[in-house]
């Protein structure tokens, strides 16, 4: 009933974690697997180890969450190997999120990927909020585009971005026109909203300690934004190029207005991050009683399927 066909491989559900959230180490990635996921997504890895920003960098809040990690993860190398190896033992779908600090070590972190023996699904994730002095990739359309076009000169493996939320249709507009130029696998829309505050009112003083305070949101907040920008990029794209819904999804009926609005997968932050991997499990059932009660058999019946008033 949520079956789900992914580059070829037949997925038991849609729903997969959102890079950076229950995903930094192999023990966690394993409970992802064994979890009612039907895919899961590594941290986004830089070329070596990171740190990330000073704590607290991460903090929950009634409607959503608030972080400032600044990409600590455990090397490419790492989840490389990792995926790698459950390649080997027969996983057939697999993804692994990178991004660098620069122009040049994005394209020679790409190029290792290139050459190594991973055939899964890269994440490109150009729009990390939180690594100050490093604007986010994907607001700036020209070198978006400078560096899809050098990376397609030798990248030959399936390749999805990572997108922030944008905000004004010409920008959709903009960046559908740039992307429909590559071969992409899919767009994953969206990243958190970048540098937003959360105060502490009895302290009189902001809640995470990077950047004053300053960090990507996630949860209930973001999830108008998140369905528009799925919506958009869905009437934009080239049909080839999959769509990944991720932002707000806290219940089954936000799973079902994200595959609405034309989502191929699903990815969940913020509440697994409250919740844990069962929240696979409670929202894969939510869904189906959805489903069921509006009469659906299958996601195709209604993705992508969103009624305007006429
Ligand atoms: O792309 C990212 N989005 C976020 O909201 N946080 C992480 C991070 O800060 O590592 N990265």
């Amino acid at each position: 009933m949520l079956k789900t066909n992914f580059l070829g491989v037949e997925l038991a559900s849609p729903l997969m974690n959102a890079s950076g959230v229950h995903c930094m180490s192999i023990e966690e990635l394993e409970e992802l697997a064994n979890s009612q996921a039907g895919a899961f997504i590594t941290k986004t890895a830089t070329q070596l180890e990171r740190e990330g920003n000073s704590k607290p960098r991460y903090y929950d809040t009634k409607l959503g969450s608030i972080n400032s990690m600044g990409l600590p993860n455990k090397g490419l190398d790492y989840y490389l190997n990792y995926v790698i190896e459950r390649q080997q033992q027969g996983t057939q779908l697999q993804f692994l999120s990178v991004t660098e600090m620069s122009y040049e070590e994005n394209i020679n972190l790409l190029s290792k990927i290139q050459r190594s023996g991973y055939q899964g699904v890269t994440e490109f994730n150009l729009s990390c909020p939180n690594v100050p002095g490093k604007p986010q990739i994907a607001y700036d359309f020209e070198l978006t585009k400078k560096l899809l076009s050098e990376v397609f000169t030798f990248f030959t493996k399936p390749l999805g971005v990572k997108l922030p939320p944008y905000f004004d249709i010409a920008h959709f507009d903009e960046m559908a026109t740039i992307l429909n130029k590559f071969p992409l696998t899919y767009v994953n829309s969206v990243n958190s909203i970048g540098n937003g505050l959360c105060i502490n009112i009895d302290k009189e003083q902001v809640v995470i300690k990077p950047k004053g305070g300053f960090g990507g949101l996630g949860g209930e907040y973001i999830k108008p934004t998140a369905l528009a920008n799925v919506r958009a990029f869905r009437e934009r794209l080239n049909p080839n190029i999959k769509i990944i819904g991720t932002g707000g999804v806290i219940n089954g009926k936000d799973v079902f207005e994200h595959i609405l609005c034309g989502a191929d997968l699903v990815q969940v932050g913020t509440t697994l991050h409250k919740e844990g991997v069962d929240v696979f499990t409670r929202l894969n059932e939510e869904l189906k009683v959805i489903m069921k009660e509006k009469g659906y058999t299958s996601l195709e019946q209604f993705r992508g399927r969103l009624k305007i008033i006429e």
